[in-house]
């Protein structure tokens, strides 16, 4: 009922030209499979990738945006900016954004709104850091970060939206969260979401999973039942680990 999809995060990585190779050997197996597939890329490459790819299966994905349409915000991208070349998603809170960019559950509020208004997915990330974790404060942490995330958002935007369960302490450590521990959280989320806003809807939301996701761990990871998805970040900067990724 949920399709599961996997995204990849270059984060800070390839330039436009190494990411035209990357997609390039992407488009057999996003074409292959049931799995909805995209790439989320730095800015600058955005235009190029989405010609590469607008008659592939693979999506398109921005790591961040402006809530304002325009205006006098130096070195900002806005969501109009991001529509006009056709992208499909925007990730949305990165923690990478909250610990170095000084994102609060406040802009990354905002950024929804806006990116909804745009008809811009949003993929929105949540997670607890090692020391809330080992403090056993985790869900309440996250369940703070969904539903301010949430704010104002209307029931009938909530599957438009896709959540991403990133433990901090498990972003690009080779740690990863157990699939039962990640699957607790995601089953957690769901029902956060299902208290806000109805079964109807909380069943239909997809949750990924984020953080060390690896050809060898990925398919526990997608066998757990409220996880829909992975957000992958260093193995989605190689085409043939984040084909094994997709081919789950
Ligand atoms: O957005 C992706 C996540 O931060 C995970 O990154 P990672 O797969 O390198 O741990």
């Amino acid at each position: 009922m949920r399709r599961p999809f996997i995204a990849g995060n270059w984060k800070m990585n390839k330039t436009i030209s190494e990411g035209l190779v990357l997609v390039k050997e992407l488009k057999e197996v996003a074409e292959k499979t049931d799995v909805e597939v995209a790439v989320c890329v730095p800015f600058i490459a955005l235009k190029d990738i989405k010609e590469e790819i607008k008659d592939s299966k693979i999506k398109l994905g921005a790591q961040n945006m402006h809530w304002e349409e325009s205006g006098a915000f130096t070195g900002e991208i806005s969501p109009v900016m991001l529509k006009d070349i056709g992208v499909d998603y925007v990730i949305i809170g990165h923690s990478e954004r909250r610990q170095y960019f000084n994102e609060t559950d406040e802009t990354v509020n905002k950024k929804i709104k806006s990116a909804l208004k745009h008809e811009i997915n949003p993929i929105v990330c949540v997670g607890e850091t090692l020391e809330e974790r080992e403090k056993g404060i985790e869900k309440d942490i996250v369940k703070n970060q969904v539903l301010k995330a949430f704010d104002g958002v209307e029931k009938d935007d909530v599957t438009k939206i896709v959540i991403a369960y990133e433990p901090i302490w498990a972003i690009g450590t080779g740690k990863t969260a157990s699939s039962e521990d990640a699957n607790e959280m995601c089953a957690f989320i769901r029902k956060t979401i299902e208290e806000k806003y109805g079964i109807d809807v909380s069943e239909r939301v997809r949750i990924q999973y984020g953080g060390s996701v690896k050809p060898h761990n990925v398919t526990d990871i997608m066998n757990q039942a409220d996880i829909d998805g992975a957000l992958v970040g260093g193995a989605s900067l190689k085409a043939d680990a984040f084909t094994e990724i997709v081919n789950f």
